[in-house]
C-alpha cells in the first residue's frame, strides 16, 4: 500500500470511533499511501465491549474504557510500525472521536504526559493517569435530570440551544460532567482535567493537553455557538471551576505543537512533526466531503447522522448547530439517530441468515413501498425523536406484532429513511432540485440500502436530486480521517506558502467526475415508482407511532 522508494512529507489522520480506531496516512497530493483499523471488540476481547461500549443495568448508562482507546493506539501503531511504515516521513498529523465522549484525566496526568518513557506502551504509563475508567459516550441517555436542571438554570430549552447550538441533551458532555459531580464527586475533585474523545487522543500524541475544537466543543452544551467562549452560565450550572478543567477553545484548524518526544523515540516520528487539533467525527466528515452549499451528507456509521453546512445558525428544539470545522463565519446543522447500523445488524442477524449479502439481496427482492407495511425500530432509546420500542403498521394502519423476515427488513429500512427524511424537513433543511445527498460510514457501501430513497417526490412535483454515493474500496475509510487530514493538509500547505488551492477534496476532484473510489448513482425518472410510504399516509403513520412510542425520563 505504501507508496515505493519516495521521502516526500506524508499527513496522518485517526478517526477514535465508536467501534474502532482507523488511521489513513496521505500525500501531499492527497494520495492515500497508507490505511489501517483496529476492531475494538475483536482485536480487544479484554475490555469485553460489544460494539466498542458497555450497555450498564440500567440500559441508559452508556460507557466505554478508556484504557482501551489508549491499547488500541499502542497496538496500531505497532500494527504500522511492523508493516514498515515510515513515520519520519510525517508532517503533520490530526484525527477525529466521536462526538461528546468525556474522559477525565487524574490530577498528575499532566506531569505523567510530559514524560512518557518510549521503552513501555502508553497503556501501561497511562494506567493511573484517568480519574474515572469508564467513559460516557454519545449513546448515554441516563443524565435527564442533569438536562432538565440545566434548562432551568438557562433559562429554558429554547433560550439554551439558542446559546450553545443545542437544548440539553443527555449524551452532551456539560451533563455528563454534572452527573459526576452530583452522583461521584470524589472522583470529579481528583481530575486534572476534562478532555472529549477528539481532544483526548491529541493529548496522547502532543504529550500534554490538547485543546478542545470549537466544533466539538459545539457539543458540550457549554460553549456559546456565536462568541466561541464557554459560557458562564452553563458552566456554573454545570460543575464548579468547570472553565479551567476545560481549558480554553480553539479553532478546529489550530496546531498546538510538535509531537511529544515518545512518539519520536518509540516510532521514529519526526521532532518536526506537527499535531494539529482532533475534531469530532461528523465534523471531520463535512470538511472531508467538502460539502457545498446546499449538499446534505447522511453518515451511517455506528449512528445514522444527517447534516449540513449552514452560514446563519436558527438553533431549534430538535436537532444541534455546531461551529463550522472549516469557516469561522459558518456553522452546521446536525440530526442524530442512535439506532442506526447496530439496529440494521440486528434485523440482519434475525431476518437474513447474518449476512450482509443477503439483507441486500432482500432489499433488491422485495418491492419500495413494502406493500404499504412500515416499521419503526426504536431497539434503545432514540435521540431523534426521543422514543423507544418497536413499531409496526400493516397497510390498514393497525399496528401488528410481527411479519415475515423480507417484510420486516424492508419495513425497518425504509422506516429508518423516512425518519430521516421528515426530521430533516422539518428543520426546514428540504430538498430542492439538485440538491446532492452525500453518504458515508460503514453501511454506506451497501449500495441496495442507499438506494432505498429517504428523499422522493412529493405532491406530484418530480423533485430531481442527485444521489452522490462515495464509499471507500475496502468499507473502512470514509471521509472522517480523510476530513482531519483535510484540515491539516490545508493548513500545512497554507502556512508553506505553497500555491494550492485548498480546497481539494482528496477523494473527489471535481463534482461529476468521479475517481475509483466514488460512485455517482442518478435518480430514476420514473415518478410512478416511488415508493408508498413516502405520502401522506405514512407521515402520519410516523408521527402517530412515536407519539405513542414510550418517552421515558424526557418530562421538559
Ligand atoms: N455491507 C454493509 N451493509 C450495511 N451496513 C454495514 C455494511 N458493512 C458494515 N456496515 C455497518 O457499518 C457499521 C460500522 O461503520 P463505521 O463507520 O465503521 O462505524 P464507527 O465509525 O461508528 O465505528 C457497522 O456497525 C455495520 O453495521
Ligand atoms: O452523537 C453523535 C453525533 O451527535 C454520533 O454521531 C457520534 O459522533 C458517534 O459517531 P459514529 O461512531 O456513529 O460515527
Amino acid at each position: 500500500m505504501m507508496d515505493s522508494g519516495s521521502d516526500s512529507p506524508l499527513y496522518l489522520g485517526l478517526d477514535f470511533s465508536t467501534q474502532q480506531l482507523k488511521v489513513v496516512a496521505i500525500d501531499g497530493d492527497l494520495n492515500v499511501v497508507h490505511q489501517n483499523y483496529l476492531q475494538f471488540d475483536s482485536e480487544l476481547p479484554e475490555f469485553r465491549t460489544q460494539g466498542g461500549v458497555y450497555l450498564h443495568m440500567d440500559r441508559l448508562t452508556v460507557t466505554s474504557p478508556v484504557l482501551m482507546w489508549v491499547k488500541a493506539l499502542d497496538l496500531l501503531l505497532d500494527k504500522m510500525k511492523k508493516e514498515g511504515f515510515d513515520f519520519s516521513r510525517v508532517r503533520a498529523l490530526s484525527g477525529s472521536g466521536q462526538q461528546h465522549g468525556s474522559v477525565f484525566w487524574r490530577t498528575g496526568a499532566s506531569q505523567t504526559l510530559a514524560h512518557l518513557h518510549p521503552d513501555q506502551n502508553l497503556h501501561q504509563l497511562l494506567q493511573d493517569s484517568f480519574s474515572v475508567l469508564d467513559s460516557p459516550v454519545w449513546m448515554d441517555s441516563s443524565t435527564s435530570y442533569q438536562c432538565q436542571n440545566l434548562e432551568v438554570a438557562t433559562g429554558g430549552a429554547l433560550r439554551l440551544a439558542q446559546v450553545t447550538g443545542s437544548r440539553a441533551y443527555e449524551r452532551f458532555t456539560g451533563n455528563q460532567i454534572c452527573k459526576l459531580y452530583q452522583s461521584r464527586s470524589a472522583r470529579f475533585w481528583c481530575t486534572e482535567r476534562i478532555s472529549l474523545v477528539s481532544s483526548f487522543a491529541a493529548s496522547l500524541f502532543l504529550g500534554g493537553f490538547a485543546s478542545i475544537d470549537y466544533s466539538d466543543g459545539s457539543g458540550m452544551n457549554l460553549l456559546d455557538i456565536r462568541t466561541k467562549r464557554w459560557s458562564e452560565v452553563c458552566l456554573e450550572a454545570t460543575a464548579p471551576h468547570l472553565g479551567r478543567l476545560l481549558g480554553l477553545p480553539v479553532p478546529s484548524t489550530s496546531v498546538l505543537g510538535p509531537v511529544s518526544n515518545y512518539f519520536v523515540h518509540r516510532y521514529g516520528f519526526s521532532e518536526n512533526c506537527s499535531v494539529v487539533a482532533f475534531t469530532g467525527d461528523n465534523p471531520a466528515s463535512l470538511a472531508g466531503m467538502r460539502l457545498q452549499q446546499g449538499d446534505m451528507a447522511v453518515s451511517l456509521g455506528t449512528s445514522d447522522t444527517v447534516f449540513l453546512s449552514i452560514q446563519e445558525p436558527r438553533p431549534a428544539l430538535e436537532g444541534h448547530i455546531f461551529c463550522n470545522p472549516v469557516d469561522l463565519e459558518a456553522y452546521m446543522a446536525l440530526l442524530c439517530f442512535k439506532n442506526g447500523s447496530l439496529t440494521r445488524e440486528r434485523i440482519k442477524n434475525q431476518c437474513s441468515g447474518g449476512t450482509w449479502e443477503h439483507f441486500s439481496a432482500t432489499l433488491r427482492e422485495t418491492s419500495p413501498g413494502n406493500n404499504g407495511n412500515i416499521g419503526f425500530y426504536f431497539d434503545s432509546q432514540e435521540i431523534t425523536p426521543p422514543a423507544s420500542g418497536v413499531h409496526r403498521f400493516d397497510s390498514d394502519n393497525f399496528e401488528v406484532s410481527h411479519w415475515s423476515p423480507q417484510v420486516e427488513l424492508r419495513a425497518l429500512v425504509e422506516g429508518q429513511f423516512l425518519s430521516r427524511r421528515l426530521h430533516a424537513e422539518r428543520l426546514g433543511y428540504s430538498i430542492t432540485a439538485g440538491t446532492r445527498v452525500l453518504a458515508t460510514g460503514g453501511a454506506s457501501s451497501n449500495r441496495e440500502l442507499l438506494q432505498v430513497r429517504f428523499f422522493s417526490i412529493r405532491q406530484k412535483f418530480l423533485i430531481c436530486f442527485l444521489l452522490v454515493l462515495i464509499h471507500q474500496d475496502q468499507n473502512r475509510y470514509p471521509f472522517t480521517q480523510t476530513g482531519s487530514i483535510f484540515l491539516l493538509v490545508r493548513f500545512w500547505l497554507m502556512c508553506s506558502a505553497l500555491r494550492f488551492t485548498p480546497w481539494i477534496c482528496p477523494t473527489r476532484p471535481a463534482w461529476g467526475r468521479p475517481t475509483g473510489r466514488c460512485t455517482v448513482i442518478y435518480p430514476s425518472k420514473g415518478s410512478g415508482t416511488d415508493p408508498l410510504y413516502l405520502n401522506a399516509v405514512s407521515n402520519t403513520l410516523y408521527l402517530t407511532a412515536v407519539s405513542n412510542a414510550v418517552i421515558p425520563n424526557r418530562h421538559y
